[in-house]
């Protein structure tokens, strides 16, 4: 029997009002009655999830009600009684979104079992919707994490070049986030429902890059035993991602060419053309202006790439994300990779703020994982610190060096190496910071509630 579910009875017959609440409520649903349509309305922000309206109530009529609700609340289910068995005012009320209809008088097990139904419904359509969301904020914007001026410009451009159809280039070294980029721009396109594909040049060999994009037909090389589909045909109605553009052959660079300007390809050893519908983005970590120059990349494919281009900076070139990343990670370790939440220690911060990371975000990341394996306690210190880290993280003025990072980074900083030197002791930590305990505590309580410290962090939180 299921408890779930908030229903709403609008009857303006007392006795029938009464024993459809009586049914429900013998079903284990909650149940409101109102016995017009005012009444009714008084109740559309109670979390209802089923109104079941009498088709005739007075000046405003059982339609009317459901329109007005809809208008402030399109989720909820409705069911409409009718008095007649009238199959106009059924496909009326269906129209205009009821879930069903009841012909009076009403059978109760009727009544329960389509009450059952609609909200069941109601659960499933919940459940997608929130799915829905939370794939959105996967492969949106949300999953780019910075807030540097630098980053600011990446998401200002990735907006303004989503939703328009142009070629885009991404340029950037390794592990700097091209890919992530590539998805952010598929997803706020109106290409989004289609498919993104995404291909990587450098990790095909080269003989079987043409039929890797373009497919090839039966017979066209020995091993071709099928026909088979390219990228740019799975693609299609969609985007494909092409990353390590640079290293495409100089033969293959015509081809690629012809097929973003007539968006038509020839599969290898086939003689008919193919339409596709797709929008290419591209990626390259290396320097196409230097390739142009030395004429190993065509000026006029890179002209065709390059109509609006994304630039992503290296981590090092924006040290004031490296807090931000950290934390983003940390959480993001715990919950996919199921190790125990950690933090870091300021040294540690101050060490990857410091460090040059040749191989950018994606370096940054696996550290933390490693270092979240192998660390025994919830900190992270600098004994957990992978030597290369410890050694290559060069300060530029030694002790008093302060990094570039937005002063709230700082101050959380400031204040988490304070309990630390004072073993957690509060009121200690206070004085070193010349604050008062309650204006640390406030401070701790908004970090624990933005989920900047860990909830478990109680020895933290807990009175000195
Ligand atoms: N700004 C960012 N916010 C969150 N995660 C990031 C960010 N930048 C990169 N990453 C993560 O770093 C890793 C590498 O990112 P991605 O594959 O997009 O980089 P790339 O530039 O395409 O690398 P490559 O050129 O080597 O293919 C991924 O795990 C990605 O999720």
């Amino acid at each position: 029997m299921s408890t779930a579910g908030r229903i709403l009875v609008v009857e303006d017959s007392d006795t029938e009002r009464r024993a459809i609440t009586q049914i429900l409520k013998s079903e284990g649903f909650s149940v409101f009655a109102a016995e017009d349509a005012e009444k009714a309305l008084s109740y559309a922000d109670e979390g209802i999830d089923l109104v079941i309206s009498d088709v005739r109530l007075g000046e405003v009529s059982g339609m009317d009600l459901l329109t007005l609700w809809k208008r402030r609340q399109p989720a909820t289910q409705m069911i409409l009684l009718t008095g007649y068995s009238s199959v106009n005012a059924a496909v009326d009320a269906m129209k205009a979104g009821a879930y069903d209809y009841l012909t009076k008088p009403i059978n109760p097990d009727e009544l329960v079992l389509i009450v059952r139904r609609a909200i069941e419904t109601l659960h499933k359509e919940n459940e997608i919707d929130d799915l829905r969301r939370r794939l959105d904020q996967r492969f949106g914007l949300e999953r780019i994490i910075g807030q540097s001026r630098p980053m600011k410009e990446v998401f200002a451009r990735i907006q303004r070049a989503a939703p328009v159809d142009s070629t885009v280039l991404i340029l950037g070294e390794s592990g700097t986030g091209k890919e992530l980029v590539a998805q952010a721009l598929h997803h706020n396109s109106h290409r989004k429902k289609g498919p993104f594909v995404a291909v990587n040049i450098a990790a095909v060999p080269s003989t079987l890059v043409e039929s890797e994009l373009f497919g090839h037909v039966r017979g066209a090389f020995t091993g071709a035993t099928d026909r088979r589909m390219g990228r740019f045909e799975q693609a299609d109605g969609g985007t494909l991602f092409i990353d390590e553009v640079g290293d495409f052959e100089l033969s293959l660079q015509a081809k690629l060419l012809r097929v973003l300007e007539t968006l038509t390809l020839t599969p290898v050893g086939g003689h008919e053309d193919l339409k596709v519908n797709v929008r290419v983005v591209a990626a390259t970590s290396r320097d196409l202006d230097d390739m142009v120059r030395k004429g190993t990349f065509r000026e006029d494919l890179y002209y065709r790439l390059h109509v609006v281009s994304v630039l992503l900076p290296p981590l090092r070139q924006r040290t004031d994300d490296i807090p931000i990343l950290v934390e983003h990670f940390l959480k993001e370790i715990a919950e996919t990779k199921h190790t125990a939440k950690h933090r870091v220690s300021p040294e540690v911060m101050r060490a990857f703020v410091n460090f040059p990371w040749p191989g950018n975000v994606r370096e940054l990341r696996n550290a933390l994982e490693s270092m979240m394996v192998l660390a025994d306690g919830e900190v992270l210190t600098e004994a957990d610190l992978p030597d290369k880290i410890l050694n290559g993280s060069v300060s530029k003025s030694g002790q008093v060096d302060i990094p570039d990072m937005p002063l709230e980074v700082l101050e959380r900083l400031a204040i988490m190496q304070s309990l630390e030197k004072s073993g957690n002791n509060r009121t200690h930590a206070a004085q070193r910071l010349q604050i008062s305990v309650r204006t640390l505590q406030r401070k701790l309580k908004e970090y624990e509630a933005q989920n900047l410290i860990p909830a478990s962090n109680d020895d933290i939180l807990a009175e000195a």
